[in-house]
């Protein structure tokens, strides 16, 4: 089974990821032992090529798109397709929406749908995520716990990328299990540890 985790940049996804893989003695263990845990951008030569582009405040948003499809292609060829076919449950933080709704927002001024053109230069070769986590927080409180640190941290933007993810959800509700991350970082784990262990009971 895959099973992503989404939202907006300071979301609390890498927090949820993190205590989801160290199974956080307060909590039940929501997943198995041999579970694989992964990220996108991955921390391969591929992930480092996008993270050059993030930082840089010029990158054409079309070539920066195709930066992120290969990072995920490969990341589906070295780490996803194989943990899956090894009968693994494989735990993303981040994923395929990430593009959807992020490029979906930067492509704007560029195409007319650019959510669906990113979906449809996926859709012939990705594997979909089996459910996702969606941890769902207000633009201002994004951009203030995420600390502006780059070009995408900003509550204008995020307020973009904020309803392309919405209108992912609308397009597959069923795939989405939403968490309010607006709540206590306690809360919010507790509810993701509690979402995760229903997904795989
Ligand atoms: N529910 C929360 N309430 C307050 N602060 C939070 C919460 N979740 C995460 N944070 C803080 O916000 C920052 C970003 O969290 P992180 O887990 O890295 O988010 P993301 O991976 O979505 O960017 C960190 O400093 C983290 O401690
Ligand atoms: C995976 C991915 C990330 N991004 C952006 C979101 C983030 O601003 C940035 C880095 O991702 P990440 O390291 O996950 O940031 P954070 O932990 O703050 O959420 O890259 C995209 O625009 N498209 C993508 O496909």
């Amino acid at each position: 089974m895959l099973i992503t985790l989404e939202g907006l940049d300071g979301s609390g996804k890498t927090s949820a990821w993190e205590s989801l893989r160290s199974g956080d003695g307060t909590r039940d263990d929501a997943v198995p032992d041999d579970a694989v845990f992964t990220r996108e951008p991955t921390e391969t030569w591929y992930g480092e090529a996008v993270e050059r582009s993030i930082g840089d405040d010029d990158a054409d948003p079309l070539a920066e798109l195709f930066l992120y499809t290969a990072d995920h292609a490969a990341h589906l060829a070295d780490t996803v397709r194989p943990a899956l076919a090894d009968g693994r449950v494989v735990v993303s933080d981040r994923y395929s929406d990430s593009r959807y709704a992020y490029q979906g927002a930067t492509l704007s001024d560029a195409l007319d749908d650019p959510l669906a053109y990113v979906q449809d230069v996926h859709a012939p070769w990705t594997r979909p995520p089996d459910a996702t986590v969606y941890l769902d927080v207000d633009p201002e409180t994004a951009a203030e716990r995420s600390g502006a640190t780059n070009k995408f941290e900003t509550a204008d933007y995020l307020a973009d990328v904020r309803e392309n993810y919405e209108r992912l959800i609308d397009e597959e509700p069923q795939r989405f299990v939403r968490v309010d991350a607006s709540q206590s970082q306690d809360d919010v784990l507790e509810e993701v540890h509690e979402a995760v262990g229903s997904l795989l009971g």
